[in-house]
């Protein structure tokens, strides 16, 4: 994409602050599209590594003595400033915490229990997707749905069947349990992959069931999809630009490429979600080397090879409470080894055993 590296997962900026998504267990109500409606709750937990922000801007260090005794002794003016200071911040943390409050679905939470830094107020939490400036989507015209029987005679929708939905799919196999414990949740062959789901969609005849209703977080589980504004290449590679001048470190690009190798599509035509300043609590998750969730590739417009879903599911049983991580740049890793270290490349602070120390180079 451009001077932008095309990625597989998010950004490529430095590293700065690490808010993270953490799970909190919780039913979630049985609805039909996983991708766009069984959100489960999660709540965020900063773990900023970089120096407190202060609202005017101004380090707090600047402000605190040390007297001859040994005791800190702040002036009156300082003493006013810091007061507002964290009257400001407080603010911040109750406008943010608001947003949170209003976003539909199962309750989001958010904590930090690492330091005093408040989130960003230029950021807004979006339900779906916002198309900007050179982003269309195919046309409804060229949607088409499966002419399955409606539930199939039983309760599970059209799987195990000639479901057309599943022809642009490997192997064509239904890619969710059906029945028992884990029903609802992506299958073990599927969670080792990195291949598309192509689900059905409102024109499909296959009724309420075909697809999943999960009511917590197992092996498998959908838990969000990234959403933002979709911006072109050229609108992506602007806005990092303009990050790049002001030393801004955090990314939250993520690049729609699943289908441009398959289809020939060059990487100035792909189109870019940026969650930075709309986007929903995904766009909190961070990055690990042994991540316990995974973003997978979901259609529903067979015939757009541009736009569709990019949602998580867990690739493991999530006990609550657990920071939500995904690997950033996936199967990436034998190429990002063979890159050499360079002004751009962001060292991981995940921590795991297994770390590579770069998220990437
Ligand atoms: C999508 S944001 C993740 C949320 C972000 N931490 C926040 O507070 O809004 C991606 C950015 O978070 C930081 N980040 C995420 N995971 C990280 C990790 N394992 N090590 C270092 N930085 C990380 C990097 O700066 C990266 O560009």
């Amino acid at each position: 994409m451009g001077d932008i590296t095309p990625l597989t997962g998010l950004g490529k900026a430095g590293s700065s602050s690490i808010a993270s998504v953490h799970v909190i267990k919780d039913k979630v109500q049985k609805r039909k599209r996983p991708s766009e409606e069984n959100k489960q709750v999660v709540s965020f937990v900063s773990t900023s590594k970089i120096p407190r922000k202060t609202v005017s801007g101004r380090s707090n260090s600047a402000i605190s003595t040390v007297s001859t005794e040994g005791f800190v002794s702040i002036d009156g003016a300082a003493m006013l400033e810091n007061a507002l200071e964290e009257i400001g911040a407080l603010r911040i943390r109750e406008a943010f915490l608001r947003r949170l409050d209003a976003i539909p679905g199962p309750k989001v939470t958010l904590t930090n229990d690492i330091d005093d830094t408040s989130p960003s107020l230029s950021f807004r939490f979006v339900d779906s997707c916002v198309l900007r400036e050179g982003v269309t989507k195919a046309s409804e015209e060229f949607m088409f749905g499966c002419t399955c029987k409606p539930n199939n005679g039983r309760h599970m929708g059209c799987e195990y069947t000639a479901c057309e939905c599943l022809d642009q799919m490997n192997n064509r196999k239904f890619p969710y349990i059906a029945t028992g414990d884990r029903a609802g949740t992506l299958r073990d062959g599927h969670l080792s992959t990195r291949d598309a789901i192509f689900e059905c969609n409102r024109l499909c005849n296959c009724g309420d069931n075909c697809l999943r209703c999960p009511v917590d977080l197992r092996k498998g589980e959908f838990i969000d999809t990234y959403k933002g504004e979709i911006i072109t290449n050229r609108a992506a590679n602007e806005r990092e630009r303009a990050k790049k001048k002001i030393k801004a470190k955090d990314t939250y690009l993520y690049t729609m490429e699943k289908f441009a190798e398959g289809n020939n599509i060059p990487p100035h035509m792909l189109y870019i979600v940026d969650g930075e300043y709309l986007g929903g609590p995904t766009r909190f998750m961070n990055h690990s080397c042994d991540p316990n969730c995974r973003q997978f590739s979901v259609s529903y417009h067979h015939g757009d090879m541009y736009i569709y879903d990019l949602a998580f599911f867990a690739i493991d049983s999530i006990p609550a409470g657990t920071e939500l991580t995904f690997n950033y740049t996936d199967n990436d890793h034998t190429e990002q080894r063979r890159k050499k270290k360079s002004r751009d490349s962001l060292e991981c602070l995940c921590g795991s055993a297994n770390c590579r120390g770069y998220i990437w180079m």
